[in-house]
């Protein structure tokens, strides 16, 4: 059977985009999503994700990372998918869609979608790390020799590693670079590798650096191997709400395979 795609990257995290309102995807075909998320074999991405249709809201996204399996939350995939939304003509600058974590809003003006993320209200301080939810589970440490780290085999080691063994974790290294800017580079689970950017790893970074008084600041900049993004929050009681993820969601190419 030939599929229709449409491939697009927020930030240089790449996601391969299929129309499934009419629910014609093979839905537990891990295989066939890994072959079309392989970057020799297939179209290549980091994730898959389908568009799908809601009785309630805008629409519903189902997310796969690249090893073909579904995965909790991700932040670049759904600023893209709200930019795939507009171009299919289901949304126009507005959206309310469900995800694996629940309700997200969002807004659309040229290539910047900003999306609202969950709260965040467990926040585990460790001495050398923090550990904290951002719709995925996100490890955070800092490294200063941010431009030379092996993120691939370090971030596998904790990833597989204790506490998070087989379920895994997704592992950002961070340098401060100013009081509200911080350097990200983070190793995926599900990708097994550094990707050039994560959604719900720079949240939880800003989020992180904020608890831990290493900003003020209530709008953090991020910068990741693949551009710039920012993040802003309210606190409430120790609460982090009203968390937006801002950034490029960018059409890259569409075809058939
Ligand atoms: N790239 C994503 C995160 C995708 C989910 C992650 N790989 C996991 O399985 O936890 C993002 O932009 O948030």
């Amino acid at each position: 059977m030939q599929q229709k795609f449409y491939k697009y990257q927020g930030t240089g995290n790449d996601f391969v985009m299929i129309d499934n309102r009419q629910q014609q995807f093979d839905k537990n075909n891990t295989k066939l999503v890994s072959h079309l998320c392989d970057r020799r074999f297939g179209i290549g991405a980091d994730g898959l994700i389908l568009l799908e249709n809601h009785n309630d809201y805008d629409f519903k996204m189902v997310y796969y990372n690249a090893d073909g399996n579904e995965s909790t939350m991700c932040g670049n995939g759904g600023r893209c998918l709200v930019a795939f939304a507009k171009q299919l003509e289901v949304i126009s600058d507005k959206a309310t869609f469900e995800a694996i974590d629940g309700l997200h809003h969002a807004e659309i003006n040229g290539d910047i979608v900003k999306l609202q993320m969950q709260d965040v209200t467990a926040i585990d301080k460790k001495a050398n790390h923090v550990f904290l939810d951002t719709g995925s589970p996100h490890h955070v440490q800092f490294e200063d020799d941010i431009d030379n780290f092996d993120v691939k085999t370090k971030g596998a080691n904790i990833r597989y590693g204790e506490p998070y063994n087989e379920k895994g974790t997704n592992v950002n290294f961070v340098k401060k670079l100013s009081d509200d800017t911080f350097r990200v580079r983070t190793y995926e689970r599900g990708v097994e590798d550094e990707t050039l950017s994560c959604g719900t790893g720079v949240t939880a970074v800003a989020i992180a650096m904020h608890a831990l008084n290493e900003t003020t600041s209530t709008r953090v900049d991020l910068e990741v191997e693949g551009g710039d993004l920012q993040v802003s929050f309210d606190i409430e009681d120790g609460i982090y709400k009203n968390v937006w993820l801002i950034g490029p969601a960018k059409f890259v190419f569409e075809g058939t395979i």
